[in-house]
């Protein structure tokens, strides 16, 4: 023992843990010590330690592993959605309203503002968080946004290249991402991102955005094909991006191509070389009224799908992971299984979180095995097949965040 104070969550229903051989274990036990998962096995068998809960027969899921959202902004788009939901498309440029209202509001303010929205998404079960700058839009603004995100989330991406701000010249704009921002963001930063679409910026654009984001050492993902087709998710793939989120409109080409990329990864072991992972964003899709990004047929040509809630007062103001796997369950045809591994393992493998170190590094994240980070969603219901059998219903019922009890 490492005398760590130890807590045993014995009579579990159901324990998905979303390990390397995909176990749901019946009748289940866990044991958390400090901030690791020190036992998992059958009730039965469970070592004793200091404190003791009972599951009284609920189901225990990894907590949700959110790897897309943009938690640090001010303001409100209640009226462009209002415009969307009477038959307005969706366009790039609403990001210029929110972009005015980070730039108005103090460091207080939107520190508070992101915290908020953390502890509404632990509330129903996310348990690691990844979020974007990319509403300051200048030096100054960026550079205090990805401070913020460092100081509030799990994992900070900057997002430098959301929109060209108004009366910035596109080229101009792009070399500042590309330099002095970039520079300015790097201490707080481990991601960048790039929104490559019509309205925001060019394959050319991002191209620079990407080059000069990898050689700064910054691991990589993009905004990609989420108005129509486009070059994003093939840029994605070209640069070896971790993830590639939106994928709402893709050519069997762009299937193949992020396919290809999982060659020599080996799914039931979760080892090998780790490919380019599609990040469905459900939530967004419906907010915005776009086709439902085709989950069912990236899995079933191996890609590794995550989804996540894209929380962010455009196109999807909810951290409300259980509603993307209620959704991707009901409408995007993916099993209970696969879309809560999509909500966690594959959350957590997008962020590079998914395997880690038990002795002196970082704890893995996003499935629960031994020597992993004690992130744990206890449903109010016997299995988590209620997540979409009870489509609404807050099923949360307790959430420990790296061993503490958050709920
Ligand atoms: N697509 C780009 N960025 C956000 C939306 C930003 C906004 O409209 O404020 C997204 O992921 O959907
Ligand atoms: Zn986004």
């Amino acid at each position: 023992m490492s005398g760590q104070t130890s807590t045993l969550i014995s009579n579990i229903g159901e324990l998905m843990t979303q390990d390397a051989e995909h176990r749901v274990l019946k009748d289940a036990a866990v044991v958390i010590e400090g901030e690791r998962i020190a036992w998992i096995g059958p009730a039965s068998e469970a070592p004793s330690a200091d404190g003791h809960v009972d599951a009284e027969g609920r189901a225990v899921l990894p907590g949700w592993v959110d790897s897309h959202s943009h938690l640090i902004f001010a303001g409100d788009r209640t009226a462009e959605f209002e415009a969307r939901m009477a038959g307005q498309s969706y366009s790039a440029g609403g990001i210029a309203v929110t972009t005015g209202a980070t730039r108005a509001a103090s460091d207080e303010e939107l520190t508070r503002l992101a915290a908020g929205r953390v502890a509404e998404a632990v509330s129903q079960g996310t348990t690691y968080l990844e979020s974007k700058t990319g509403y300051g839009l200048d030096l100054e603004n960026e550079a205090r946004s990805a401070r913020i995100a460092a100081a509030t989330v799990d994992e900070v991406t900057y997002l430098g290249a959301h929109l060209v701000p108004a009366g910035a010249d596109a080229e101009e704009y792009t070399d500042l991402v590309c330099g002095p921002m970039l520079d300015a963001v790097r201490p707080y930063v481990k991601w960048a991102d790039v929104f490559c679409e019509r309205g925001a910026f060019t394959e050319e654009q991002s191209r620079r955005v990407l080059t000069a984001c990898r050689d700064a050492g910054l691991g990589l993902r993009v905004h990609g094909n989420q108005l129509g087709e486009g070059p994003g998710v093939q840029l994605a793939v070209e640069f070896g991006a971790a993830s590639v989120d939106h994928v709402n409109y893709l050519s069997a080409a762009d299937i193949g191509a992020l396919a290809g990329t999982w060659i020599g990864w080996d799914a039931s072991t979760g080892t090998g070389t780790r490919g380019t992972v599609a990040t469905c964003l459900p939530a967004c899709d419906l907010s915005t009224r776009q086709p439902l990004a085709p989950g069912r047929a990236l899995i079933d040509a191996g890609v590794q799908i995550a989804l996540a809630a894209n929380c962010n007062p455009g196109t999807s103001y909810t951290s409300s992971i259980a509603f993307c796997v209620t959704t991707a369950v009901l409408q995007m045809h993916l099993s209970v299984h696969e879309a809560v591994r999509a909500a966690t393992y594959g959350g957590a493998l997008a962020l590079g979180r998914e395997s880690g170190n038990d002795v002196d590094g970082e704890r893995a994240v996003g499935s629960i095995a031994v020597g992993h980070r004690a992130d744990l969603h206890m449903l109010k219901a016997l299995s988590a097949t209620h997540l979409a059998y009870r489509p609404g219903i807050p099923l949360t019922f307790a959430v420990w965040r790296a061993g503490v009890r958050a709920v």
